[in-house]
């Protein structure tokens, strides 16, 4: 029998400076990633679009109002064992307002481009940062152990839109 692919929408925002040599990242203090450096995200709620979603999580995590968002790509993460797919769309912004500040969910932090905590991210990031600071703009699947460390394999295509 086939088992039925069943797909959880999520988002995650990049805030990055003009230069786009220094990226905003946020420690996640509690729930799914604890400990891990990651950009502003989470689920899309029923009734919002991906993009409102994208908005409403940086805003809730970090405070920061985004004045527009460019649409990065999608991130797509299977768990071995779990039917349940995590599609994570991903945005860029350089255009913010409002007061940067530390919520029960993140600490935030802003990081050289060149020098980021990779130790302390998660295992995908390395692989698809590249593409992602190259400006490409990618679909790409991970195949994950249960154990949210091991990356079994992964497979990407670069887009012209996503
Ligand atoms: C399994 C997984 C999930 C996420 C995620 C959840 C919500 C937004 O992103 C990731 O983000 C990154 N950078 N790697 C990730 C791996």
């Amino acid at each position: 029998i086939v088992e039925q692919e069943l797909h959880k929408l999520y988002t995650l925002v990049y805030v990055l400076n003009k230069d786009k040599t220094k990226i905003l990242l946020g420690l996640k203090k509690r729930g799914f990633g604890k400990g891990r450096w990651n950009g502003f995200g989470g689920k899309v709620e029923k009734g919002e679009t991906i993009e409102q979603g994208a908005l409403r999580e940086l805003k809730e995590e970090s405070n920061l109002d985004a004045k527009n968002l460019e649409k990065k790509g999608v991130i797509y993460f299977k768990f071995e064992g779990d039917p349940v797919i995590m599609d994570v769309h991903l945005y860029t912004t350089t255009d913010v307002s409002g007061d940067l500040i530390e919520t029960d969910e993140m600490l935030p932090k802003w990081y050289n481009v060149s020098d980021l905590p990779y130790s302390s991210m998660w295992p995908d990031d390395p692989i698809w940062h590249p593409w992602f600071f190259e400006g490409k703009i990618f679909t790409v699947k991970f195949f994950f152990k249960a154990d949210l460390e091991t990356i079994t394999g992964y497979k990407h295509k670069f887009a012209s839109s996503v």
